[in-house]
C-alpha cells in the first residue's frame, strides 16, 4: 500500500483507474509558485515537498506527491484565484500551444525518487462568450491553468502531444516506471505466493 499525499480528486481517480492500493493523506506542505524557477524544476520541488511532509508522519509507507502547472511564454500558471483570473488565463491560451508539467515524487525508506513529465496542449481560438460560459461553470477554479482536459474544456482542445493523464494531474506511465525504479509496489501484491 502507498499513501497519496494529495487532496486532488483527479489524482485519486487516476490511481483508482490503474487498480493501485492506496490511502489518501492530504499534504499541508507550502507550494512554491512564480516564474523564477523553470516549470519542471518548480513541480519537482513541490511534489517532493508534498510527499516529504506526509512521509515525516508516516515513514512506514511509500508516499506519493505530485504537482501540476501550465507554462506559456516563460510564465507559469497554477490555479486561478477567481473567475476573472480564470478568464485571463483562458484568453492567453486561446489559439496557442502551452505546456503542462507534472512533477511526481515517491518517498520511501528515507529516499526520494522524482520525475517530471511535460505535455503540449493546443487550444483552438476561443470567443469571449465561450470563455465566459466556461468560467461560469466553476470547473476552472481548482485546476492548474484554469481548465480541465477531462471536463468541459475538452471541446477547446485541438491537439494534445504527450501523456493525457499527465495533464489531468498524474502521469501514469511515468509513475509506474518510477515505482519500478524505487522498488515500490503500487498494487499491494504482497499476499501469499507473491514475492516481496
Ligand atoms: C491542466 C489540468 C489540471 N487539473 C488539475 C489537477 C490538479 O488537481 C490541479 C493542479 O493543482 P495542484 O496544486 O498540482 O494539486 P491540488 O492542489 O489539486 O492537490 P494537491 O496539492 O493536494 O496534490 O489541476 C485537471 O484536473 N485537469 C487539467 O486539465
Amino acid at each position: 500500500m502507498i499513501i497519496l499525499a494529495s487532496g486532488s480528486p483527479r489524482r485519486k481517480e487516476l490511481l483508482d483507474q490503474i487498480g493501485a492500493d492506496f490511502v489518501v493523506q492530504v499534504s499541508e506542505a507550502a507550494e512554491e509558485s512564480g516564474d523564477a524557477l523553470a516549470p519542471q524544476e518548480l513541480v519537482k520541488r513541490n511534489a517532493i515537498a508534498k510527499a516529504e511532509a506526509v512521509a515525516r508522519e508516516h515513514p512506514e509507507l511509500p508516499v506519493l506527491g505530485a504537482d501540476t502547472v501550465v507554462a506559456l511564454d516563460g510564465h507559469t500558471y497554477g490555479k486561478p484565484c477567481d473567475k476573472a483570473d480564470a478568464c485571463r488565463m483562458l484568453r492567453l491560451f486561446a489559439g496557442r500551444t502551452h505546456e503542462v508539467s507534472t512533477g511526481i515524487a515517491l518517498v520511501c525508506g528515507g529516499k526520494v525518487h522524482a520525475d517530471v513529465v511535460t505535455t503540449k496542449v493546443t487550444f483552438a481560438p476561443l470567443t469571449e462568450a465561450e470563455i465566459c460560459r466556461y468560467a461560469e461553470t466553476g470547473e476552472p477554479l481548482d485546476k492548474a491553468g484554469a481548465y480541465a482536459v477531462q471536463g468541459q474544456a475538452a471541446v477547446f482542445i485541438e491537439k494534445l502531444d504527450g501523456s493525457y493523464s499527465n495533464v489531468v494531474g498524474l502521469p501514469l506511465h511515468a509513475l509506474a516506471r518510477l515505482a519500478g525504479k524505487a522498488g515500490v509496489d503500487l498494487y499491494g501484491n504482497h499476499g501469499e505466493g507473491s514475492a516481496r
